[in-house]
């Protein structure tokens, strides 16, 4: 398969580290604009882990060349409904996941059941906490934002998310974010009372992870004979019902 990737910083190079180890060739390594769109319409597929300000043009110029796109790039979301809409007009085939590990999809799973488990149980107060390397642009991570839509989507008492967490009110779920040196992904949920604590994890040791998730993602779409807006939920699907 022929990737294009837009966006060659960590991400980028780890992705094109396990796609030649998966005999894919790379036909393109873009790291700023304008897009070379020679390059990419060349490519079966792209795979776009850039900046928050250029996910939106990067993706829906795939769209345009009708190039099936794989997109993790976070702290964009404000545009996804748009960059839906695009994709439905121009026939497009796009995934976007905060996050492609298998891990932590199989996380977002262990966290949903939590909330649902823990919904009726108000005196358990919930503290969602996320730590990255300091290089990271986006706050809240995408990850996290994803596992409190998680909660709030199982549990009544809380209507939305608030990011610092001490400007959290009763009804907003607190996401707390650290940054230090070279941590790759850190996200913890803690259900807390005066009696108790009860605690989820995952812990990321490398980058391979995320690489892998996107690198079989993009497989997977580009197999995909119908056109639209997938997620890692169907590719897992597919993937675990082989
Ligand atoms: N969904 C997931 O599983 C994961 C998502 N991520 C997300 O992926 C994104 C990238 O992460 P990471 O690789 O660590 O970040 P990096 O900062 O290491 O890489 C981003 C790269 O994008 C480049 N860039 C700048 N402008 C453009 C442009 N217009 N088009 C294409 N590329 C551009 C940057 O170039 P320059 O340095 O020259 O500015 C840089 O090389 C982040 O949003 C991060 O949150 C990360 C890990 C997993
Ligand atoms: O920027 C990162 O590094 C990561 N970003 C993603 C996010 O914002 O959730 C995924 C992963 O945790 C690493």
């Amino acid at each position: 398969m022929k990737i294009a990737l837009l966006g060659y910083g960590k991400m980028g190079k780890t992705i094109e580290k396990i796609a030649l180890e998966r005999q894919h060739e790379i036909v393109l390594k873009q790291s700023s604009t304008p897009i070379d769109k020679d390059a990419l319409q060349e490519a079966d597929v792209a795979i776009d882990f850039s900046i928050p300000e250029a996910a939106f043009t990067n993706i829906t110029t795939c769209f345009q060349l009708g190039v099936p796109v794989i997109s993790g790039t976070t702290g964009w979301l404000d545009q996804y409904e748009k960059a839906c809409e695009i994709a439905q007009k121009e026939n497009g085939k796009f995934i976007y996941a905060s996050n492609f590990s298998l891990g932590v999809n199989l996380f977002f799973q262990l966290n949903a059941h939590l909330a649902e488990l823990m919904a009726n149980f108000s005196d358990y107060k919930i503290n969602l906490e996320e730590i990255h390397h300091t290089e990271k642009k986006d706050a809240p991570s995408g990850t996290a934002i994803t596992l409190a839509e998680g909660i709030i989507d199982k549990n009544e008492n809380y209507s939305a998310w608030k990011y610092p967490a001490n400007k959290a009110n009763n009804s907003e779920l607190p996401i707390e974010a650290k940054r230090i040196e070279d941590v790759k992904g850190t996200h913890k949920i803690a259900y807390s009372s005066t009696i108790d604590d009860i605690e989820i994890k995952h812990t990321a040791h490398t980058r391979d992870g995320f690489a892998l998730g996107a690198v079989i993602a993009a497989e997977w779409l580009q197999k995909k004979t119908k056109t639209g807006i997938y997620s890692m939920k169907d590719v897992l699907h597919a993937f675990t019902a082989q």
